[in-house]
């Protein structure tokens, strides 16, 4: 499904009671979460977006993006407000493509395509909305649904990182800037030869607005220039290259020589402002005289939450009895 977007409605503020309190404790343990609702964003992703340009300027000279991964929409919606609206009444409009697995609500200025970032007919239709012209920058929030097991997150989080780097190597003009999550892990050394392969700069970057408790990173690659000859066919070829001992050409990366002299140094930032917000950390909400907590809604509740049909069997089967099954 491919839809283009129209704007977005606000979100409605309330004032309530005591019986808000279990809703009130979650707005409180979250000061991120809160200023996402009060700001009208729909993810307090957000914020990681914003703080990774305060410091590495992501959105200079950018007319063109692609946000991989994208619902519910809070990094479009970024997009939107710093590309989109400041350019809306000239002749000169970006060009937003943003794609996920879920349906997402519309975003100014945002096209969306539904589709799986791993699936190579995803990449042919952003590539078609493209039409031959090239992006200056391309983001990627992927995260599969974590299941606990680190080595089995980590792999497929990686998988979407190198989805990602494929649709990079066929959409991203010379020079251009690709940022991706990452799970910090045994591999991180690996995946950070692998990327330098394409940017001459590559930096693992942490915004303050993501927990600490969080093995979650951002990989923001600079300057994309992939090796002379490169062809897009050979990705895979090359990557898995880069892991044995002969495959690297200037960087030793092949995890034999990971220790002692050879040992290669990640660039590492923190980034946001740092005597800011703690993600961390919980905040009092201020109260109203009546005693009453401000709580504001969701800016975008889910609109295809895969919860729906269980709620609805449930039900109809409370005519009958109150068992249900979530079986097809
Ligand atoms: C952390 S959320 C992204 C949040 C988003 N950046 C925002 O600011 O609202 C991760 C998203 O990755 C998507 N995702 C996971 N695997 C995917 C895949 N193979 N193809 C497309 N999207 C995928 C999920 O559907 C989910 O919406």
């Amino acid at each position: 499904m491919i839809s283009i977007a129209t704007p977005s409605g606000h979100n409605p503020i309330a004032t309530k009671g005591s019986a808000e309190m279990g809703k009130a404790s979650r707005d409180k343990r979250d000061i991120y979460y809160r200023k996402a609702k009060e700001e009208g964003w729909r993810a307090r992703s957000a914020f990681k977006l914003l703080q990774i340009d305060e410091e590495f300027n992501i959105f200079e000279g950018v007319k063109r993006v692609v946000d991989l991964c994208a619902a519910p929409g809070s990094w479009s919606q970024v997009l939107s407000r710093k590309l989109y609206l400041p350019a809306k009444l000239s002749s000169d409009l970006p060009l937003i493509v943003a794609i996920d697995l879920q349906p997402m609500a519309p975003i100014e200025g945002v096209i969306q395509v539904q589709g799986d970032v791993t699936n190579a007919r995803t990449a042919e239709v952003v590539i078609r909305h493209f039409d031959g012209c090239k992006a200056d920058l391309v983001v990627c929030d992927g995260a599969p649904d974590v299941t606990g097991l680190h080595d089995m997150d980590e792999f497929v989080q990686s998988q979407l990182i190198l989805a990602g780097l494929t649709i990079v190597t066929h959409i991203l003009k010379n020079g251009g800037k690709f940022i991706a999550k990452i799970f910090r892990g045994k591999d991180t050394s690996l995946l950070y030869c692998q990327l330098k392969l394409f940017f001459t700069e590559v930096t693992l970057a942490k915004p303050k607005s993501s927990r600490n408790s969080s093995i979650e990173a951002f990989a923001v690659c600079e300057n994309y220039s992939p090796p002379e000859g490169f062809n897009e066919k050979d990705l895979h070829r090359l990557l898995e290259k880069v892991g044995t001992p002969s495959g690297a050409d200037d960087l030793d990366c092949s995890s034999g020589w990971l220790e002692g002299p050879n040992k290669v140094y990640i660039p590492f930032l923190a980034c946001g402002d740092l005597g800011g917000y703690d993600s961390d950390r919980s905040y009092p909400l201020s109260k109203a005289p009546d005693g009453s907590y401000k709580i504001l809604d969701p800016v975008q509740p889910p609109i295809d939450p895969p919860y729906k049909r269980a709620l609805e069997m449930k039900k109809a089967s409370n005519h009958g009895s109150e068992k249900f099954s979530l079986d097809p």
